[in-house]
């Protein structure tokens, strides 16, 4: 039995803390709203986020950030990719030892273009960080409580410590794979964000699975451009933080960048979108970063531009469908990998 703090008690941190909980970990999930932690400790549910799930009895909850982290003697980072370094920042304030820590965050910073461990790394100290593992697959948190089959990928250059967390967390409902392609891993996670944003626009006008097999497809070619001048692993965008998360981002309904999409498809405005949505959608930030980094590394990312058009230059979701449809012909193989 391990001692493990969970950072972030939305959905995904919510539901991870359940998994490590039922795994017979002593689990404290720390939240920053002191009313939501007392919700999980004393009535064990998180309305806003998991409604109508109960959570387990031996699933514990704070506010204070100093309990937190002497709890723990592993820390699972489950805080939306803005909030990454202002949670580092709290947690080094009391951190006195060496530990692992775990994300499972699915964004890329813009401007800055680094990934989340890239971050974490710049925040926290080397003598508190024995290593930085990255948990990422398809997995929507509505199903991981259901208990339905789930499989993601823990990732660490150091195999062992990707291990440990792979034995945290595995279970006969979640299973967890190693991959030692940190790089490949976080780009397929941030990246499917993307992707998703368009599958949901594309819906929400209307047009049909034809369309959405295309996004996915020419989605998953783009992501990969990026990836592998960034260093990845190609086969990891064939796996599970890849084709797997782009798929069940793209296609469930659980999915709030499919959900904030559909609604842009729909007609609504970006800032209308977010305020309906009250949950974090990772697509919006890291499609300005992927936007950035098409720019910076020279990588044609046609779908990405178009989406960016549609975000943050208010151009017509419908025409730039027709632009995508109408660029210069090609073969399916130009530029591809
Ligand atoms: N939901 C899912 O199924 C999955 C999510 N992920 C990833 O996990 C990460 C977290 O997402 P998720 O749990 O779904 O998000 P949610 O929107 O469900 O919850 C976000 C949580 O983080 C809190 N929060 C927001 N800003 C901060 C901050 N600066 N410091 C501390 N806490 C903060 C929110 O508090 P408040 O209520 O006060 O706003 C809320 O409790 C994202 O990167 C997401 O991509 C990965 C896999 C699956
Ligand atoms: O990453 C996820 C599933 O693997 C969750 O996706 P959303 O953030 O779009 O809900």
């Amino acid at each position: 039995m391990s001692k493990v703090t969970v950072f972030g008690a939305g959905s995904w941190g919510t539901a991870l803390a359940t998994v490590l909980a039922e795994n017979g970990h002593d689990t404290l999930l720390w939240s920053h709203r002191e009313d939501q932690a007392q919700e999980i400790q004393q009535q064990h549910t998180n309305e806003k986020y998991l409604p109508g799930t109960v959570l387990p009895q031996n699933l514990c909850a704070t506010s204070d950030v100093a309990s937190a982290v002497e709890h723990a003697e592993v820390i699972v980072m489950a805080v939306p990719t803005k909030g990454i370094r202002e949670t580092c920042q709290k947690i080094m304030k009391t951190l006195n030892r060496q530990i692992i820590f775990v994300h499972v965050s699915k964004g890329i910073e813009p401007d800055s273009l680094i990934r989340i461990s890239e971050i974490m790394k710049e925040e926290l100290a080397e003598e508190v960080v024995k290593d930085i593992v990255v948990l990422s697959g398809p997995s929507h948190a509505e199903e991981v409580v259901k208990k339905h089959p789930t499989t993601v990928a823990s990732s660490c250059e150091n195999l062992e410590s990707a291990v440990v967390v792979q034995d945290l967390f595995m279970n006969h409902y979640f299973r967890v794979y190693t991959n030692e392609d940190v790089v490949g891993v976080e780009l397929g996670g941030a990246l499917k964000n993307v992707i998703a944003l368009a599958a949901g626009v594309s819906d929400g006008i209307g047009f049909g699975d034809n369309a959405k097999a295309a996004l996915i497809t020419r989605g998953l070619a783009e992501i990969s451009r990026l990836g592998i001048k960034m260093g990845a692993n190609p086969m990891t965008f064939m796996g599970l933080a890849g084709m797997g998360d782009l798929i069940v981002t793209c296609t469930s309904v659980h999915s709030r960048n499919w959900r904030a999409g559909n609604l842009l498809g729909k007609g609504l405005k970006l800032e209308e979108v977010l305020e309906q949505m009250g949950m974090v959608v990772e697509g919006v930030r890291t499609t300005k970063a992927a936007h950035q980094l098409a720019d910076k590394y020279e990588v044609s990312m046609p779908i990405v531009q178009a989406l960016y058009a549609v975000l943050f230059e208010d151009q017509s979701a419908k025409e730039m469908v027709e632009k995508l449809m109408l660029r210069m012909k090609k073969s399916e193989m130009d530029g591809q990998y």
